[in-house]
C-alpha cells in the first residue's frame, strides 16, 4: 500500500489520477494506491515508509523529491542549457521543454542528464496527473516521466479516453545518438548512431539457458538448446578467451545461436555469433564495432525508459527482466511480475524480438510464454535442475505457439 497526497491546488489531478489508478488496478500494475490531502503545498507521495515529495512550478522543494518545472514561457532556456542544469541539479525534472522540432522532458540519471523527445506533448494536466501516479505505483522515475507523456498524448490520440497508455505511437522516443534530430536540438549523448544490427532465428530463439562455464555451454547445446549465453562476471579469469573460442566452436558444430555476455571485443575478435549487453554498456561499448563485425545484439532492460532507449539501438532482441524474484544476481530494481511484462510485450509488438528473465522456473514458464515474449531465458532453472535434460525438455514442450503444434 502507498499513498499519494495532493494540496489543494492539484486536486483537479484527480480526474485523471482516479481512472489511472483504476486501470492500474485492473492490469495489476502494483500496490494499491491510497488517496489523501497533503498540508503543504507540495505533492507527498509515501512507498513502503519512504517518502518523496513533488514541488510544481513556483513551489519549493524541501527535503528528498523532484522540484519539476513544466510550465514555459518563451524565451525559453536552449535543450543545450536544460541538459546541463539537469545534469547539476539532481531533483530537478523538465517536462515539455519546447525545443526546434517538438518537446522535451529531462530528468537526472547517475550524474547525467537523460531526455525523451516527442513532436506533441499533449496537455500539462495528464502529464502531471501521471507522473504521480506512476510513481505511487513505484515506478521508478525514468518510467514515471516516460508514462506521462505517453499518456498525455494517449489522452489527445484516444480523444479523451482516459486509460493506461499501451500503444507505440504514444510513447516519446529518448534522445541518443541515433535519435535523427538529437545533433539538430543540440542534444550530446555518449553513445554513438549505429545501423541496426544482425537478426536473429526466431525459431531458435525459445528456451534460453545462460550459464557460467564453457562446458555448460557444450552441456546444453548437446541437450539440443539452440540459443545459450555464456556469463562469467570475472574478467580476471584466466581461462576467459579460450572458453569463448570453446563455446563459438560448439555453436558453430550444432548450428545454435550462442551470446557471449559482457566482452565484447572478445566476442568481435573470436567472431561470436552475438553479444548480450547492459544499458551501462551502451555508453561505452564500440556498438559500431559490434554491428559492423555482424554480430548480433542483446540488450537488457528493466522498464518502459529502457526498452524505448534499447528500441533506438535497432539490437537483435530486448531482454525484460527481472520478472521473478532471483538469487542469481543482485538487483537493484524490483522484479516486472507478470503484467508489467505483459504491457511491456504489447508496447513492442513485433518490432524486436523478445526474452523474459529472472526467477522463471518450470512452473512459471506457461504463464511467462501467454505474455507473448519469444524467449525464456534462465540460469537456475537448468543449470541446478536435478535432471537438466528432463528440464530442457519441459521447458521445449511449454514454448510452442499454437501454429508450430
Ligand atoms: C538474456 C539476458 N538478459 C539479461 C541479462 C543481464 O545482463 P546485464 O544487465 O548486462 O547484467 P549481467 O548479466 O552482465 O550481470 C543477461 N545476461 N542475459
Ligand atoms: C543474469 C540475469 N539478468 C537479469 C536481469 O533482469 O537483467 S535476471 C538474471 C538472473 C536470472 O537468473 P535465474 O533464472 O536463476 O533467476
Ligand atoms: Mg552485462
Amino acid at each position: 500500500m502507498s499513498t499519494l497526497c495532493l494540496p489543494e491546488q492539484q486536486t483537479p489531478l484527480l480526474t485523471h489520477i482516479e481512472p489511472l489508478l483504476a486501470a492500474a488496478e485492473n492490469y495489476q500494475l502494483g500496490e494499491a494506491v491510497e488517496l489523501g490531502a497533503s498540508r503543504s503545498a507540495v505533492v507527498d507521495i509515501v512507498i513502503e515508509g519512504q517518502a518523496i515529495s513533488l514541488a510544481f512550478g513556483d513551489t519549493k522543494l524541501e527535503g528528498t523529491g523532484y522540484q519539476v518545472r513544466d510550465l514555459w514561457v518563451a524565451p525559453y532556456p536552449s535543450l543545450a542549457e536544460m541538459q546541463q542544469q539537469v545534469a547539476n541539479q539532481p531533483q530537478l525534472v523538465v517536462l515539455g521543454l519546447p525545443t526546434a522540432t517538438g518537446f522535451a522532458d529531462i530528468w537526472h540519471h547517475n550524474g547525467e542528464a537523460r531526455a525523451n523527445h516527442c513532436h506533441q506533448m499533449g496537455d500539462r494536466e495528464p502529464a502531471q496527473a501521471m507522473l504521480l501516479a506512476s510513481l505511487a505505483l513505484d515506478y521508478p522515475l525514468e518510467d514515471a516521466v516516460t508514462l506521462a507523456r505517453a499518456y498525455a498524448r494517449s489522452v489527445v490520440y484516444q480523444d479523451g479516453l482516459l486509460a493506461w497508455p499501451l500503444e507505440r505511437q504514444c510513447f516519446p522516443r529518448p534522445l541518443t545518438a541515433n535519435h535523427s534530430e538529437a545533433e539538430v536540438l543540440g542534444w550530446s549523448s555518449k553513445e554513438v548512431a549505429v545501423k541496426p544490427f544482425a537478426k536473429t532465428d526466431p525459431a531458435k530463439l525459445k528456451l534460453y539457458p545462460v550459464v557460467d562455464t564453457a562446458e555448460w555451454v557444450e552441456k546444453v547445446l548437446e541437450l539440443g538448446v539452440k540459443t545459450t549465453q555464456l556469463r562469467i562476471k570475472d574478467p580476471s579469469e584466466p581461462t576467459l578467451p579460450q572458453q569463448v573460442e570453446r563455446i563459438i566452436a560448439a555453436g558453430r558444430e550444432h548450428q545454435a545461436q550462442v551470446f557471449v555476455n559482457d566482452y565484447w571485443q572478445l566476442a568481435i575478435a573470436s567472431q561470436a555469433y552475438g553479444v548480450h549487453l547492459g544499458q551501462e554498456d551502451l555508453e561505452t561499448a564500440d556498438l559500431a564495432a559490434i554491428q559492423q563485425a555482424g554480430l548480433c545484439l542483446g540488450l537488457s532492460t528493466h522498464g518502459y525508459y529502457e526498452i524505448l532507449r534499447a528500441a533506438e539501438f535497432a539490437p537483435s532482441y530486448i531482454a525484460l527482466g527481472h520478472i521473478y524474484p532471483t538469487t542469481t544476481k543482485q538487483m537493484p530494481s524490483k522484479p516486472q511480475g507478470l503484467s508489467r511484462l505483459a504491457l511491456y510485450q504489447q508496447l513492442i509488438g513485433d518490432m524486436f524480438p523478445t526474452v523474459a528473465i529472472g526467477g522463471i522456473d518450470l512452473s512459471r514458464a506457461e504463464s511467462v510464454w501467454q505474455t507473448g515474449v519469444s524467449s525464456v531465458a534462465v540460469v537456475r532453472a537448468v543449470t541446478q535442475a536435478e535432471d537438466p535434460q528432463a528440464a530442457v525438455d519441459a521447458f521445449n514442450r511449454i514454448l510452442v505457439r499454437p501454429t508450430e503444434q
